[in-house]
Order: C-alpha cells, then structure tokens, then sequence
C-alpha cells in the first residue's frame, strides 16, 4: 500500500492508494515543527477510526516547504520502514522533461501537477493550482513542464489587504452579487473576486497568444470550483489532480527502477 504525501505551504495531505483507488484522505495543516512520532500518532489515529487496516509499504512526498522533508523521511523510515521517494530528488525519476532556465528549482507540486495533467489529458495544457499560491504550469504537447506563472493565492491576497490596511477586517473569499460592492466587505470580496477571475483568464489567454496553440485550461485546489461557477475559466476541474501524479510517478520509479 502506498502513503501520498502532498505538502504545500499552508496544508499537507494524505492519501492511501491501494494500486486502483484511493481509500483515504486526510488533510494536515503544515508545520515544520512536527515530528514524525506525531506524524504517526495523528495518522495512525485515524486510520484506525476508519478502520483502515492496511499496512502501508512505500511511500511517496512532494513538499513545497523543504524543512519538513527531514520529518516525514523519518516517519517514513521509522514507521514503515521504507525509504521514500521525494519529488524534486535525483533519484525520483519523472515520466516527462522540465524545460526550465538551468539551476531553477520548480516547485515539486508543479511537477506532480504536469506528470498528472498530461496523464490524464494530453500535452498543450495549462495546470492552474489555487495554492498557497495560485501557479500556473505549462504542459507541453510531449508533456515537458516548460514554465509558467506564481500569482499571489486567493486568501493571501485578502489577508494581505487585512495586515496592511487598518479599516479592513479579515474576510473569506467568496462570489459577490454584485461588481460595485456596496460596503467594506462587499468591496474586498469584489476586489479580489472579480480580480481573480480577469487575472486567470488574462494570463491563460496570453499564454495560448504566446504558444500560438489551443490549449486546455485545467484546474485543481480547492478555491477553483468557486472561480468556475458559470464564468468557464476552465475545461476541467480535477479535484485530487496532486495526488492523482504522485502515484503516476511513483508508479513510473517502480517500472523504472534503473533510472
Ligand atoms: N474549499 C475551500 N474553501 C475555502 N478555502 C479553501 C478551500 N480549500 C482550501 N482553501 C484555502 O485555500 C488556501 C490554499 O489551500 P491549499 O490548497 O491546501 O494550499 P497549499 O497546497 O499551498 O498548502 C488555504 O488558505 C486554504 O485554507
Ligand atoms: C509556487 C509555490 C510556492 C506554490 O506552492 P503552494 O501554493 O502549493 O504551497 C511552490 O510551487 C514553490 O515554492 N515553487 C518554487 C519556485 C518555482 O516553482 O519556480
Ligand atoms: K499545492
């Protein structure tokens, strides 16, 4: 049984995948401080309330934060006894090329989010991940990862207004009535709303304009469905797009085991 582990820099989660589905999924928030008997204490917790009786033999990681590394290797090691398999590593193979400026470390989520975008549909894509913050990963037509775009993520934008203007309050994101708000919150949630949607189609329309090419527009994370609701920002919406590439790639190391 193979432990998924997708560390972005606000949550990180967990999913168990039997070879054919995922039998479970659990979502941490990130903390570097946490070691791996608490990894472990949390985990297994759970797995027993769900009565997961599983034993789980290999494990995969993909971290945008690189302190936390050290602690799920040493979950890893201690409690499952196997060494994981770490996007980003030398000796995690990728099933497709990164065609980057050299000495540029892209972040491993983009990775597991092109080898899953291209697995499932094809090269000429365009991965938007509403993050942390919000990337944009362009697949090409043989599936190499060729660059993209970092936008401040959704919440973020909204918690930076709060921690630098005095009069704003902390607000949620969501979909306002109307464009012209008509009080403080209503304002901000227009603002980064309605910014949101012109900024996802903007660079998505330069970047076909760039490529000279259709391309599909896919989406993960879990802010994308508010951005999709009748505004067509994008042909799909993949909810567990992270996880999906990170078994495409440990099931390519596994094939592969001499690259
Ligand atoms: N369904 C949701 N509704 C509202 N906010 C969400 C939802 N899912 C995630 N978020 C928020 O979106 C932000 C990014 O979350 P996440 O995708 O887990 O980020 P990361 O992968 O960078 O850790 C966080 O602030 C999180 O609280
Ligand atoms: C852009 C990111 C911060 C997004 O991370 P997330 O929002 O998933 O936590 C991460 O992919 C990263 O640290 N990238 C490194 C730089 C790059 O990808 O070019
Ligand atoms: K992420």
């Amino acid at each position: 049984m193979l432990l998924a582990i997708d560390c972005g820099n606000t949550n990180t989660v967990f999913s168990i995948w039997d070879g054919e589905k995922f039998l479970a999924t659990w979502r941490a928030s990130t903390e570097h401080q946490r070691t791996a008997d608490q990894y472990y204490v949390w985990l297994s917790t759970l797995m027993q309330m769900q009565k997961l009786d599983v034993t789980i033999t290999e494990v995969i990681i993909s971290s945008t934060v690189p302190r936390v590394v050290f602690n799920l290797r040493v979950f890893a090691d201690r409690y499952f006894n196997t060494r994981p398999l770490v996007v980003g590593k030398p000796e995690c193979a990728l099933p497709v090329d990164v065609r980057v400026d050299a000495g540029t470390a892209v972040g491993p989520d983009r990775l597991v989010n092109t080898v899953a975008g291209y697995d499932l549909y094809g090269g000429d894509l365009i991965v938007v991940d509403f993050g942390t913050a919000t990337t944009f990963d362009v697949v090409a037509s043989d599936g190499a990862y060729i660059g993209g775009v970092i936008a401040p993520g959704v919440n973020l934008s909204l918690e930076a207004l709060h921690q630098a203007a005095a009069a704003l309050p902390h607000v949620d994101v969501t979909k306002p009535a109307n464009v012209i708000g008509t009080n403080t919150v209503a304002c901000m949630q227009s603002g980064v709303f309605w910014g949101y949607v012109g900024l996802v189609n903007g660079i998505c329309e330069q970047i076909k304009a760039e490529r000279d090419r259709p391309m599909r527009v896919i989406s993960t994370g879990g802010l994308a469905p508010l951005f999709q609701q009748g505004h067509a920002l994008f042909d799909k919406f993949e909810d567990d797009l992270t996880m999906h590439g990170l078994t495409v790639i440990h099931k390519y190391n596994k094939e592969n085991p001499a690259l």
